[in-house]
């Protein structure tokens, strides 16, 4: 409703603050239109056609609330969400979130067919995330895992595949170091054991002793937690800053990464990610730098660790036409994130498993001793060298593929078209691997939901089945890296542990083994047990008398 007030011989048009109802109507229905419209001609994704679709309604947002708001259940945890859109339109399907049209699978055949057959080479980017590329990564340093397709991508990822982790002179090296600290972490149990046993939730000492792998491997770096409390501080620095940023960066947490870039910096003023990655990012540069430093120290007399380390041998063997500085940051980047916290929380599950399954530990130390002439201290001392035990074999596998630590797996991109069947999923397009879903394909995994390592095994020759696999690591061409060096953990740890310890529930009860159901953290990206103590008892005195005297 509009009223004159006359003003210096003019009359000024006065607007009534009482709207009437049809006038706020009025300007919601013309905002409403104005973002159909918007969203129609700049932000809508394109669909592709002949793949079933879940339907779109609302504009800009799409199927957002899959990831957020943030899950307080295993039900509302994404990987649950996106399983269950598979029963109303088939195990593949795609799926709008906010400006992107994203493919999903959602099961075991339906992974393989996306990510690996003829398909291996169409599919191997990361999407650039606004969150994780945008913010968190400011000195555009990433890992060789979040670096997108291309030329710098591919020589850091060839040069930590032939120089650190799978060319046969480094995997019995690393095997080696495996084995030496994986005798500590034991021997400081042993230290700590009162009447014969100790209960504890193992995943921070596993933590220690990765971070004393990969240290040692990158640098020539040896931490010592257990006896300088100055090693202890910055062990738990590195473990706190990685796992705080490995929990900031997700993507399947961040719905800001998937809105037109004009809302991003609404969510940010509600977010204090920004700050707080700056700091972690410092923290995080400060510790790379000290170990950067150690090396160069003892380039002149360097130990025996030192000589081996990557960094050594780079700056030795005058590697830098083949990999420039940025290139062995982002391979440092790596050693010192990836598996910190995935490998430890495996073994950690498996030893919860394994507390409840008495009847897997007898069969696994009869198998594992069977192999060393029932001699534990011959297996002891050599069960790095291979891993020569089917049984122990199947019990990791299982471990990996019950637990799943990132059931979403890591996001790709496809870098070109993908024909399946009628539908061509254009280049560039955002596909997601439901891990979870495909690890607990029902009609691949009788029982999925149970601890059963026979499944891996042939039941004339007793060997690996070599015809079924996880998602655990990924699949296709950028597949985990370091998929042979945590599997030679888990593999070592649990041989020792085994060789050296009865495994039995601690005082916690456990109302379930679903790692989904004992997350804690429903919409991260990582399934992080709630803490868990088991019990870890001497069952052999001769060994243990052995280990002790170990140096
Ligand atoms: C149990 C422990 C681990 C699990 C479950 C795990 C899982 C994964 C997964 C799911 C991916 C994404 C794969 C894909 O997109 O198909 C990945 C990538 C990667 N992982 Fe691991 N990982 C583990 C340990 C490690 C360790 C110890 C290292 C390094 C020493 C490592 C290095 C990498 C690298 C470099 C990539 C990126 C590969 C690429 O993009 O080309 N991972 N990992």
């Amino acid at each position: 409703m509009v009223s004159s007030i006359p003003v210096a011989g003019f009359v000024m048009p006065e607007i009534n603050p009482e709207l009437p109802p049809g006038g706020i109507y009025a300007i919601a229905v013309s905002l409403l239109v104005a973002i159909v419209v918007i969203d129609y001609l700049f932000t809508r994704p394109r669909r592709i056609k002949n793949l079933p679709a879940v339907p779109s309604r609302i504009p800009v947002w799409g199927s957002l609330s899959i990831l957020f708001p943030q899950a307080k259940s295993s039900k509302d945890s994404p990987c649950s969400k996106f399983e269950e859109l598979a029963q109303k339109y088939g195990d593949l399907y795609q799926v709008r979130l906010g400006t992107r049209n994203v493919v999903v699978a959602n099961s075991y055949d339906s992974i393989l067919r996306l990510w690996c057959y003829h398909n291996i080479r169409n599919n191997n980017s990361r999407p650039i995330l606004h969150t994780f590329h945008g913010i968190l990564s400011q000195s555009k340093v990433y890992t060789v895992g979040t670096t997108p397709f291309g030329d710098s991508y591919l020589r850091s990822r060839k040069y930590m595949s032939s120089r650190l982790l799978n060319e046969s002179s480094n995997r019995k090296y690393n095997s080696t170091v495996i084995s030496d600290e994986a005798t500590k972490l034991i021997k400081s149990m042993l230290a700590n054991a009162e009447y014969g046993f100790v209960e504890v939730d193992i995943t921070r000492d596993c933590q220690y002793f990765h971070l004393a792998v990969a240290l040692i491997l990158t640098y020539g770096y040896e931490i010592d937690v257990c006896g300088n409390e100055e090693d202890k501080k910055l062990a738990d620095e590195m473990i706190y800053v990685e796992n705080y940023i490995t929990k900031i960066r997700s993507h399947i947490q961040n719905v800001q990464d998937y809105l037109p870039w004009i809302i991003r910096p609404f969510f940010n003023l509600f977010s204090s990610k920004s700050s707080i990655s700056k700091q972690l990012y410092v923290r995080r540069n400060k510790y790379l730098t000290k170990f950067q430093n150690f090396t160069s120290c003892n380039m002149n007399g360097p130990t025996e660790y030192v000589c081996r380390s990557l960094i050594y041998n780079y700056f030795k063997n005058g590697d830098q036409d083949k990999l420039n500085k940025d290139q062995l940051g982002s391979i440092c980047l790596t050693m010192v994130s990836a598996g910190l916290d995935n490998t430890p929380l495996n073994f950690q599950y498996a030893m919860i498993q394994l507390s409840q399954s008495p009847h897997v530990c007898k069969t696994a130390r009869l198998k594992l001793l069977e192999c060393f002439d029932n001699d534990s201290i011959q297996a002891w001392d050599n069960c790095h060298v291979e891993a020569s035990c089917p049984y122990m074999v199947a019990i990791v596998k299982e471990t990996l593929r019950l637990f799943t630590v990132l059931p979403m797996c890591l996001p790709r991109e496809t870098t070109r078209d993908i024909v399946l069947g009628d539908a061509v999923i254009p280049r560039g397009t955002t596909l997601f691997m439901n891990a979870w879903a495909g690890n607990h394909d029902k009609t691949r995994f009788y029982k999925p939901l149970e601890f059963i390592p026979e499944r891996w095994l042939d039941p004339e020759s007793g060997l690996i089945d070599c015809n079924t696999r996880h998602f655990s690591f990924g699949a296709g061409s950028r597949m985990c890296l370091g998929n042979n060096l945590a599997f030679k953990e888990l593999y070592v740890l649990l041989c020792k542990f085994l060789l050296m310890f009865d495994i039995s529930p601690g005082p916690n009860e456990m109302e379930t083994l679903n790692p989904l159901e004992l997350n804690q953290f429903p919409e991260s990206i990582a399934i992080e047990p709630i803490e868990l103590q088991i019990r870890y008892t001497i069952r052999d005195l001769t060994l243990s008398k052995y280990v002790e005297a170990v140096q």
